[in-house]
């Protein structure tokens, strides 16, 4: 579903502060599959995911996403060339294809559970009654009921990343992409959290997540692993 050849990132580029956080990586991302980006701390997993996420774009290298749909794009029932669309295609892709939780969650404080997870919804238009009444099963799905009409500020840590999650998934993506998702969760939690992941991907999502926490790379949920050290891809993808 999604390929990643060759590519590269470089932060501040020509300048002397020049740092290369991804260095030629290639690699495949299959459909309906759980695959794990592992690696220390700075060795580049969260610039990849924002890569293939349509959050950046790289320096060189081309990713390659199948079957996306974008207004004003062909039907793209072969391979789309994510890296060299206009910026308006790209965040329309991303949009339409893409969940993400991020490491700190990146809710908003002062705003209410619901318009938490309401709020990707808004750049995309349609009814309002209807993202409302979406977002809602959303909570009510993830326990949150009886938080939705509170300021997120008052959740514990599970809760907040209930939120994120229902906030991910409030536009039906068909790729989910978490960063350290049980950084900040106790091992119960975290393991509630695979379990969770275990039935998006029943429901054939495909699901991208960076991780240097065990609980997450070992699971029998992962179909495959890449390791990354130094912004290079180390050793053969395990699966
Ligand atoms: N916007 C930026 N400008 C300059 N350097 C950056 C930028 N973003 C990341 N970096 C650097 O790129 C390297 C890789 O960072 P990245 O966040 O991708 O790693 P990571 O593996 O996700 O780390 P962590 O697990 O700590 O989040 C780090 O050395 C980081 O300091």
């Amino acid at each position: 579903m999604i390929e990643v050849a060759n590519v590269t990132k470089t932060y501040h580029a020509g300048r002397p502060n020049a740092y290369t956080a991804v260095d030629g990586v290639s690699l495949a991302i299959e459909r309906g599959r759980l695959t794990v980006l592992k690696g220390p701390s700075g060795s580049g997993k969260t610039t990849l995911l924002s890569l293939v996420g349509c959050m950046a774009r790289p320096s060189s290298g081309r990713i390659h996403l199948r079957g996306v749909k974008a207004a004003g794009l062909p039907a793209a029932g072969g391979a789309l060339e994510i890296t060299s669309l206009p910026e308006r295609f790209l965040t329309e892709i991303r949009r339409a294809t893409f969940g993400f939780i991020f490491q700190h969650f990146n809710l908003i404080k002062g705003v209410s559970t619901l318009e938490n997870v309401m709020l990707p919804a808004y750049p995309l238009g349609g009814d309002p009654a209807a993202l409302r009444r979406r977002a809602g099963e959303l909570l009510e799905r993830f326990g949150l009921s009886r938080h939705a009409r509170e300021p997120i500020d008052r959740l514990s840590g599970g809760e907040l990343q209930r939120v994120a999650i229902a906030r991910a998934l409030v536009n039906d993506p068909a790729v989910l992409i978490a960063d350290e998702p049980t950084a900040h969760l106790d091992s119960h939690l975290s393991e509630a959290f695979m379990a969770l992941m275990g039935t998006f991907k029943e429901g054939g999502r495909t699901l991208l997540i960076a991780s240097h926490d065990p609980l997450v790379y070992d699971s029998p949920l992962v179909d495959a692993t890449h390791e990354l050290r130094d912004g290079r891809l180390c050793g053969k993808a395990s699966a």
